[in-house]
């Protein structure tokens, strides 16, 4: 399903990855077990900060207890500000992510989102992430021919497992590990 949909998503801008890249991509998989505990102060704790998922895409099954938040981004031109929406969990519904890795290989056009999680304190919560991203030896960058339509690359080519090396380095904040790839990050 996520190299479907992988394969999708680039295709409608305007390139076509064929099928042994589209796995590539997606050739790492991980599944997390989220297990948030009530908490008797929810506005005193962070169930999960604010961060970006560092992959490709993310697939994501929560249960109907809701406090997954992503934010949208601040956009002058239709005048909004920045705002955290909440997630709602739709029974039966898989929340996609969209990834780091995304990102870079989009040229910007995809956004990963950055999101967070909150507690409550009346009932604990569990979420279940399956996380796809690039084989750790995968050179990922701007697609060229996005980065020629687009006047120019916002990343660079970086091998994964160092992008993935840097995420896990550092304290997450926001989306600040996508700096690592960004061309004139400052
Ligand atoms: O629990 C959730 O809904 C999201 C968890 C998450 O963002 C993560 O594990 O990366
Ligand atoms: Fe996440």
């Amino acid at each position: 399903m996520v190299k479907m949909l992988l394969g999708i998503l680039i295709g409608n801008l305007g390139v076509t990855l064929d099928d042994s890249k589209l796995e590539s991509l997606i050739g790492t998989k991980l599944v997390n077990m989220n297990f948030y505990p009530t908490c008797p102060n929810p506005e005193l704790t962070i169930g999960v900060g604010r961060h970006s998922d560092m992959g490709t895409l993310t697939v994501l099954l929560q249960d109907g207890i809701g406090g997954l938040y992503v934010k949208l981004e601040e956009d002058a031109l239709v005048g909004r500000k920045e705002e955290w929406i909440e997630i709602p969990p739709i029974p039966g519904a898989l929340v996609i992510n969209v990834g780091d890795s995304l990102q870079i290989l989009s040229n910007g056009r995809y956004t990963s989102a950055e999101h967070r999680v909150s507690t409550t304190s009346k009932q604990s919560r569990v979420s279940i992430p399956v996380f796809t991203a690039p084989r750790p030896t995968e050179k990922i960058g701007s697609l060229p021919h996005l980065a020629e339509l687009d006047g120019g690359a916002l990343y660079r080519d970086v091998i994964f497992q160092e992008y993935m090396n840097n995420f896990f380095g550092q304290s997450h904040e926001g989306k600040k590990s996508l700096d690592f790839a960004k061309i004139n990050a400052n």
